[in-house]
């Protein structure tokens, strides 16, 4: 292929418009390509995606485009197809193209999302205020935000003495920082045996260490280029989309990492290498049964408002039935045949939640006569309250009260090396597609940030939390609910 005639730079990115020789005449191939090479000089990549536009006849019409994506070390692709990178200037066939100008120092980072746990028993209540404080998980229609932090308050000094029973059942804390930096360690390990070096920093939403502090580390360590990866297979408004909302805040509003083309891998529950581990491990957990055949396969997924599906479009539901079907598909190829069931766990507050329920089912089910259950927590990867204290404790006493007698749990994937392997890759194919983040900030962020309406708006709403915090009825409400 030669690579000639038309070539123009987006976001950093040399895209070159290349002829196929024996090719169709109507067809046109663009390759974007950028080389990464690193301080200590050796490892080096080549990223490149082919775009191959088609103007045959028969494809006018759909306007076809295909793409494929490969990024590769440039060792590795020499021997193939001959390109050789050096310096900044990737040259393929001996036809020279040129790379990006600041391409000798970039430096990748890896941003790990999740959702971060109180680390003792008093941190248990500032926690549910900071979680119970975002828009995205307590949804307020617009004219009523001004009551988000009071209520906050209220619901979390509420919520506080059951959550802290269930922090101090599992040892007093959230085991989620400890086992995410785990996983940041395997993941750059596994990036380094692609020969990739990469930063792999941890951003919690709503405890230490806090989102908003990685994103002022990779500030600090000059990032050129970042892969935001949520610790969650399946996008919910609640989770990815809160997160990834205070990266874009962080990043839009500062003058260095508005540059910083950023790729987000929104979800990943589809990926191979994830479906491949979840099987092996269910797989794995069966064979413990003394009847592994009769055992029913039952995942356990955190369920979300039903309001967030039905009228804010979450496609967390639909991307869960995808998910399980995958995986079922998966064990049915290695002739494992078992029945199954998905229902929905963790509920809080008073409004409808994703059905069918889980305590619900358990006990439907031990009533109808199922005696072999296999929890699999389907919506996280790491071990935290919901599988240690909700599954392993309340949902396996109330199944055998119900009727079931043999109980097992398939562990969370943790730093699972298949799984690991896979994030590595799919950090790898994010990479080329990194766009900067910047955009003007909007009139409405600024008026959130006026600082007398802002008083205003606490004021009143300090006086109406108070007033419901002193009335014994809604507290009762509450209680019953929470
Ligand atoms: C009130 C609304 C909540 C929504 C919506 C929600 C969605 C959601 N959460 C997770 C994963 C986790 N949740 C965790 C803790 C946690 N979540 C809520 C509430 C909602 N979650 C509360 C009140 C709490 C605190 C614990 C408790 O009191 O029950 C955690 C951290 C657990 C830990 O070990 O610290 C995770 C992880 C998902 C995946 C999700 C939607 C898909
Ligand atoms: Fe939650």
């Amino acid at each position: 292929m030669d690579a000639t005639a038309s070539s123009i730079a987006l976001n950093s990115v040399r895209i070159t418009r290349c002829e196929p020789r024996n090719g169709s005449p109507n067809a046109s191939r663009f390759q974007t390509s950028v080389c990464f090479h690193f301080a200590n000089g050796q490892r080096e990549y080549e990223s490149s995606q082919v775009m191959k536009v088609s103007m045959d006849s028969d494809d006018k019409r759909s306007g076809a485009l295909s793409r494929s994506n490969f990024f590769v070390p440039c060792e590795k692709r020499n021997q193939g197809s001959q390109t050789i990178c050096s310096a900044g200037v990737c040259t393929h066939n001996g036809t020279v193209m040129e790379s990006i100008s600041h391409a000798a120092e970039e430096k990748v980072g890896v941003l790990l999302l999740n959702l971060g746990g109180p680390e003792t028993l008093n941190d248990v209540q500032p926690f549910l205020f900071n979680l119970f404080a975002d828009p995205d998980i307590i949804r307020l229609p617009r004219l009523f935000r001004f009551l988000q932090r009071p209520l906050a308050q209220l619901i979390s000094v509420i919520r506080a003495p059951k959550s802290r029973e269930g922090y101090a059942a599992i040892g007093g804390g959230s085991p989620l920082r400890k086992i995410t930096n785990e996983q940041a360690h395997a993941l750059k390990r596994a990036l380094e045996a692609k020969n990739m070096t990469a930063n792999v920093y941890v951003g919690m939403r709503y405890w230490y260490p806090f989102t908003e502090e990685a994103v002022q580390q990779i500030k600090r360590d000059r990032i050129t280029r970042l892969v935001v990866l949520p610790l969650y297979p399946q996008y919910s408004i609640s989770t990815t989309g809160s997160s990834i909302r205070v990266i874009q805040n962080a990043f839009k509003e500062d003058a260095y990492l508005s540059t910083v083309p950023v790729s987000v891998i929104q979800s990943w529950y589809q990926r191979e290498g994830y479906i491949k581990s979840m099987a092996d491990l269910i797989e794995k957990e069966l064979e413990s049964f003394s009847n592994p055949d009769d055992v029913m396969i039952f995942f356990s997924a955190h369920g979300v408002p039903v309001s967030y599906i039905a009228n804010a479009g979450d496609p967390y539901k639909d991307q869960m039935e995808e998910c399980i079907y995958l995986i079922m598909q998966e064990l049915k190829s290695r002739g494992v045949n078992n029945q199954h069931k998905l229902a929905y766990q963790s509920r809080v507050g008073p409004v409808e939640w994703l059905k069918p329920y889980t305590d619900e089912v358990l006990v439907e089910l031990g009533q109808k006569g199922v005696k072999s259950l296999l929890a699999v927590p389907v919506s996280f990867v790491s071990e935290h309250i919901e599988t240690l204290e909700e599954i392993d404790m309340e949902y396996r006493e109330l199944a055998l009260e119900s009727g079931v007698e043999n109980w097992g749990r398939v562990p969370a994937l943790g730093c699972t090396s298949s799984f690991i392997t896979d994030l590595a890759d799919a950090v790898i194919e994010a990479l080329p597609s990194a766009t900067a983040m910047s955009s003007p900030r909007t009139s409405s962020n600024a008026l959130d940030l006026d600082p007398v309406s802002y008083a205003i708006k606490m004021f009143f709403g300090s006086i109406l939390a108070f007033l419901l915090l002193l009335s014994p009825k809604m507290i009762t409400a509450f209680k019953n609910h929470l």
